[in-house]
């Protein structure tokens, strides 16, 4: 692990690979400049919705471990975007590409997605720590996409208003905070746990670029 910065910034420079690989990806570009492929756009949605659906849940528990009242109030502020700007411009997409109740609750879930929720839900079943150790790179990566595509407007709302969920001040803000209180948790780890924190990240990271390839399959 790299020495000599903070673990969150230690994390994201060991996984610098992965990272350009998610946040460069043809995925998030077509998004910006308002050329994704309908099919692509909506595979994508209906995929990330559960995985959406997790990471609500996922952020509940955030609440219940967090050990501080700021911590707590950081996590109830992002579930309460998740379950309403966030969750109606979903049901607005699936409204607009005519997406089946069905797909809309119980997709046939792609093996990434399948092993979003796995990781999710194992990370669930850790402490503070480890529930931060995959929230932070998927809002981080989020994050980082959404700001390099911003400048770029297109023009439908189902590609600029994904891009400006994750671009805007308070999101940031949001992924700042969650990095702190990451770097916080993860002081109080031993080694083994502070290499389990390690590997989740990893994993989520490399998980995300292939979220994305895959939904040109
Ligand atoms: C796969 C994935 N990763 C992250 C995010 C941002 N919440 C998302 N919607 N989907």
């Amino acid at each position: 692990m790299t020495a000599g910065f903070s673990l969150s910034a230690a994390l994201r420079f060991d996984n610098h690979e992965g990272w350009v690989r998610a946040t460069s990806h043809r995925f998030v570009q077509e998004l910006g400049s308002g050329t994704l492929d309908d099919r692509v756009l909506r595979g994508y949605l209906v995929q990330d919705y559960a995985f959406v659906g997790t990471l609500t849940s996922l952020v509940g528990l955030a609440i219940a471990r967090a050990p501080t009242m700021a911590g707590k109030r950081l996590f109830a502020g992002f579930a309460a975007v998740l379950t309403s700007d966030e969750n109606t411009y979903f049901e607005r997409c699936f409204d607009s590409l005519g997406v089946p109740p069905a797909d809309r609750t119980a997709p046939v879930l792609w093996s990434e997605s399948q092993q979003f929720l796995d990781l999710l839900i194992a990370a669930g079943e850790g402490g503070y720590a480890d529930i931060l150790s995959v929230l932070l790179p998927a809002e981080w990566i989020y994050l980082d996409w959404a700001s390099a595509e911003a400048a770029k407007a297109p023009v439908r709302f189902e590609h600029a208003e994904w891009i400006h969920l994750h671009a805007v001040p308070a999101f940031a803000d949001f992924v700042n905070a969650v990095a702190r209180e990451f770097d916080a948790a993860t002081t109080l780890l031993d080694d083994a746990g502070r290499q389990r924190v390690a590997d989740r990240f990893r994993a989520m990271v490399e998980l995300e670029g292939a979220f994305f390839d895959a939904t040109y399959r």
